[in-house]
């Protein structure tokens, strides 16, 4: 049998359990990994963090030193970034005090993230640069179609705008789809939008491996990125999600994201 300790962590309420690996020593299959996250027999989440060195990563090549996020959503599948779970990440390397307040930077499959923690406040991370496609794709749900606006983020993001009673109406327990199939071999995460006003969001999304969660950071800046391409708006971005507001703000076509990140628990699960 395998001891883990766990601690527990959300930024607006997209959860995360975090496994301390420092030494690369726990393989965290999909079984474990879907296990750990149901939310009935398992710990629940939307994915995992696992904390390891960037040295005892075999695909890393930079810095062996750095901290890296090893994300995985709650269906086990690896991506490629997660901007709350970066923020949550932060927030547990600062609380175990293995790296001081501050500005620092941290390692992910999508590259290096810089990461500024306020004392006692609001964390600041750069998702790096945001490329908006002009290829045309649609999303469908529930036999309606909409033409959608395809973003990367390190990660695959297509942004549908509606209006306020069609994003709150949605019945997003079912995986909405798109076309062309092509456009997205690797899956993707659909956020439907709603504009209040220039620079004012509220999005619903549904993430790519762990289905509709109440907040998710690449999508609100992939949403803030298309709103900017659609509406020649450029100040910050406020949005809206189930859980909470984050605010984006685009230094070029670098974004910074800001929000809260809180760790809460920390706890132990046996694998067999
Ligand atoms: N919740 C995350 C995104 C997590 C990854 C995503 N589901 C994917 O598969 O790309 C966020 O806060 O960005």
């Amino acid at each position: 049998m395998r001891r883990f300790t766990f601690s527990k962590g959300h930024g607006t309420r997209n959860d995360f359990i975090i496994i301390d690996d420092q030494h690369g020593m726990h393989d965290l299959g999909p079984d474990v990994i879907s296990a750990i996250c149901d939310r009935r027999s398992g710990i629940g989440a939307d994915g995992v963090l696992r904390v390891v060195r960037a040295q005892h990563v075999p695909e890393w090549t930079g810095d062996p030193d750095l901290w890296f996020m090893d994300y995985r959503n709650a269906d086990g599948s690896i991506a490629e970034m997660c901007g709350n779970g970066l923020r949550v990440f932060a927030r547990h390397l600062v609380n175990e005090q293995w790296v001081p307040t501050g500005d620092f930077t941290v390692a992910t499959r999508a590259g290096l993230r810089r990461v500024l923690v306020a004392r006692g406040g609001l964390i600041s991370t750069s998702l790096g640069a945001v490329t908006i496609s002009d290829e045309p794709v649609e999303v469908t749900h529930f036999g309606r179609r909409w033409p959608a606006t395809a973003v990367d983020v390190g990660n695959p993001h297509a942004v549908v705008f509606v209006d306020d009673d069609t994003r709150s109406g949605l019945d997003l327990t079912k995986a909405p789809s798109w076309e062309p199939a092509q456009r997205f071999p690797h899956g993707t995460n659909i956020e439907f939008v709603s504009v209040r006003e220039p620079g004012v969001l509220d999005m619903r999304v549904y993430e790519r491996g762990s289905g509709e969660t109440e907040s998710c950071g690449t999508g609100v800046v992939a949403s803030a990125a298309a709103h900017r391409a659609a509406s020649g708006h450029t100040g910050p971005v406020v949005v809206h999600v189930r859980g909470g507001e984050l605010t984006v703000e685009f230094d070029g076509r670098e974004a910074w994201l800001t929000g809260p990140a809180v760790v809460f628990a920390r706890g132990e699960f046996w694998w067999l």
